[in-house]
């Protein structure tokens, strides 16, 4: 039997990614990997920490390392960081080494699901949150479809009935011809 291919999560903050991701492993039977945590399970330091010490740029930096790393893994979910596919490179190991699943999130949903916005530097330190996350949006937005081979509207229904309808999605459209 052919394995599972790997699963790349990617949509803005508060798109459910690292949420939704962690069910999707659960029903597959397949590791949960989240990008973000990989990096600061191996610098023993929070993101924040990161931004305040080397910039976005570092920041960046550490996540195409990890990256690079991490598209070895087999028979893996990975949830990424929002900003992931800004760096070109990033998208064409994801694109390659897995089916893409874009959550596509309303601002209405960032703003809810960021709100306690625990490690995330880029809102932290912005006095208007909303406009930050519509000028991130209309960026990235471009970006998350270049490579998306599934893009999901996330919607209101739950983690895990979203995940469920995702696992449905790309049974349907048959991955292992991704
Ligand atoms: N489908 C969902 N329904 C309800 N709450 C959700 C859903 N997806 C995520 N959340 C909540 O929103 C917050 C942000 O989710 P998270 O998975 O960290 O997003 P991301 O990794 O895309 O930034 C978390 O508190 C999570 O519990
Ligand atoms: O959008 C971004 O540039 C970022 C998103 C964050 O991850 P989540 O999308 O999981 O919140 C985290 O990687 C970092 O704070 C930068
Ligand atoms: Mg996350």
């Amino acid at each position: 039997m052919a394995a599972n291919p790997n699963i790349y999560l990617i949509g803005p903050m508060g798109a459910g990614k690292t949420t939704v991701g962690r069910r999707i492993a659960e029903i597959k039977g397949m590791q949960f990997i989240d990008s973000d945590q990989e990096i600061e399970k191996r610098t023993g330091v929070d993101i924040s920490f990161i931004f305040d010490m080397e910039g976005e740029d570092g920041f960046r930096k550490r996540e195409s390392d990890m990256i690079a790393t991490l598209v070895n893994e087999t028979n893996t979910v990975m949830a990424t960081g929002g900003g992931v596919i800004l760096e070109s490179a990033n998208r064409d190991l994801l694109s390659a080494r897995g089916v893409v699943v874009y959550l596509e999130t309303s601002l209405e949903q960032q703003l809810a699901r960021t709100r306690n916005n625990r490690n995330r530097p880029l809102l932290e330190g912005s006095d208007d949150v909303e406009a930050t996350l519509t000028q991130l949006m209309e960026e990235r937005d471009p970006l998350y479809r270049s490579i998306a081979d599934l893009t999901v509207k996330t919607g209101d229904q739950p983690a895990r009935r979203l995940a469920r309808e995702i696992v449905e999605r790309l049974e349907s459209i048959g991955t292992a011809e991704i």
